[in-house]
């Protein structure tokens, strides 16, 4: 890391740590399973001609947004149905649909204000098939004859209806592509571990090779995008040589990170170093600092939270600040809103008199030619494949199996809550069956009596959300 570290506002910043999900893919990298068929090379600007009996495909994977006020509560309960968002111990994973309705339910009027502030609905379905156009399109100008799919996790088109689609097109290679450029258990992990699943209950897809993009922020033009954006929106500014870069990503909850291993937040801070050492290559060297936004709920989230360093910042006396979203790369509730009206109001309050935004990347040249080159360094390309222009060096795109890589985090949460150790000591099949059954239903009651009052063990966990 060569730029000053002096700069940094907010964070003190970690010793580059090397990316865990990396790692994990390396480690294993010898024993995948025929679920995965990896790249043993890394083909840059390489001229791939497809046979014709191979039919290359791309599936984007993301997390879908509800596109009008109908589709709020839906779309929250299937984000919160799902067991990567709300980790609940094995024991009480029979609560998981009720309380994904209950909090849905809870939710769903401060979410659909949020919606109806930005127009009625989610933009990422559109910014989604956009991004996947321009991606088929630069695909084909790189010689490869690809179709690339959308795979919501929340909301449509699913990744279920994508599947289907991939299989009546007879597609023989898949590339997986998250779009999200660091990995999360909560994001890409839970929509790796839904296709994990499809793939392993489907014969088709078990015979189809595939590869696995788990993260991508590393990758040089992502990051000269990012820079390119940062470096002119600062243009923008009266004094560009004055403001503070102003990270903001999406938060995750602290126990992701501390106990359950999700590298995101290493990823992340790799991620703020690289940008800041591009923008140094271009004698930009302004302050800057990372923080988290959108928490949910009470328990302690990543740190600094988004507001808190905002107020910070005003207090210190800073004037100019810039705001970098950085954990997603389409517009969406949170840039919109959050960002744009919340935050916004909240800097000018807190003394910040110049506030400035930059803009997803959304189908920005550079940013879709370097998702392009991503997928062709990680085509499976076994077999029937013309490949030229090949070099044997370590791919910087790892390739690996979601099985392997999920693995993990699994392991880590059976692991963990004691209550799950006392089912495993010995108690009979009945007696947790009824025990389970006394246990839903003092939950049922606890749920009652906390909508009734508005407080209790929901609050308490951070299940039930109460701010964002
Ligand atoms: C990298 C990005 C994201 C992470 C990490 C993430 C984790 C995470 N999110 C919730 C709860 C909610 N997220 C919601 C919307 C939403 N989340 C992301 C991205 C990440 N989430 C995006 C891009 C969006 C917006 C989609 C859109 O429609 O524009 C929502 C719904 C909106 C709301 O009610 O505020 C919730 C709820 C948790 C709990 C979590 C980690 C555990
Ligand atoms: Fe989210
Ligand atoms: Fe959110």
């Amino acid at each position: 890391m060569s730029h000053d570290s002096q700069r940094s506002v907010q964070f003190s910043r970690l010793p580059c740590e090397a990316n865990l999900s990396n790692r994990l893919l390396r480690k294993h990298s010898l024993s995948l399973k025929a679920l995965v068929t990896s790249n043993p090379l890394n083909i840059s600007s390489a001229s791939v001609i497809s046979d014709d009996d191979e039919k290359i495909g791309v599936l984007l994977l993301n997390l879908g947004g509800p596109e009008t006020l109908d589709d709020v509560q839906p779309f929250l309960f299937n984000l919160f149905a799902d067991p990567d968002i709300i980790r609940l111990p094995p024991l009480f994973q029979f609560l998981q649909k009720p309380l994904a309705q209950f909090i849905s339910v809870a939710r769903a009027p401060k979410s659909k204000e949020g919606y109806a502030a930005i127009g009625g609905g989610s933009p990422l379905r559109l910014i989604t098939d956009a991004q996947a156009e321009e991606l088929r399109k630069c695909l084909w100008e790189k010689n490869v004859p690809a179709k690339v799919y959308v795979g919501m996790r929340y909301w449509h088109p699913f990744t279920e209806e994508a599947i289907e689609q991939i299989k009546r097109d007879g597609i023989t290679k898949l590339v997986v592509l998250p779009l999200y450029p660091q990995f999360s258990i909560s994001t890409s992990g839970s929509s790796l571990r839904l296709l994990e699943k499809i793939f392993r209950e489907d014969e088709y897809l078990v015979n189809m090779q595939h590869t696995v993009i788990p993260s991508w922020y590393q990758r040089e033009g992502y990051i000269k995008a990012m820079a390119n954006l940062i470096q002119s929106e600062l243009g923008k500014f009266g004094d560009p040589s004055k403001v503070v870069i102003f990270f903001s990503a999406h938060g995750v909850p602290l126990a992701y990170v501390e106990e359950a291993g999700d590298p995101y937040k290493a990823e992340m801070e790799e991620c703020v170093d690289l940008i800041m050492e591009e923008l140094d290559k271009r004698n930009i060297t302004n302050a800057y600092t990372l923080a988290y936004q959108s928490r949910v709920g009470p328990v302690e989230w990543l740190k600094p939270y988004t507001e808190e360093a905002i107020t910070e910042l005003g207090k210190k006396g800073v004037e100019d600040l810039l705001a970098v979203p950085i954990s997603f790369v389409s517009e969406h509730i949170e840039t919109l809103e959050e960002i744009d009206v919340e935050y916004k109001e909240l800097a000018l309050k807190s003394g910040i008199k110049n506030w400035g935004r930059v803009p997803a990347l959304g189908t920005e040249p550079m940013f879709i030619s370097d998702l392009a080159d991503a997928v062709m360094e990680s085509l499976p390309y076994v077999g029937a494949m013309a490949v030229s222009n090949l070099e044997a060096r370590q791919s910087l795109v790892p390739l690996g199996s979601v099985e392997e890589l999920l693995a993990t985090y699994d392991s880590q949460r059976r692991e963990l809550p004691a209550p799950v150790t006392m089912w495993e000591w010995g108690w009979t099949k009945s007696a947790e069956t009824w025990n389970g059954r006394a246990a839903m239903l003092a939950v049922l009651a606890l749920l009652v009596l906390e909508v009734t009052t508005g407080k209790g063990f929901l609050h308490q966990w951070g299940i039930l959300p109460l701010s964002q």
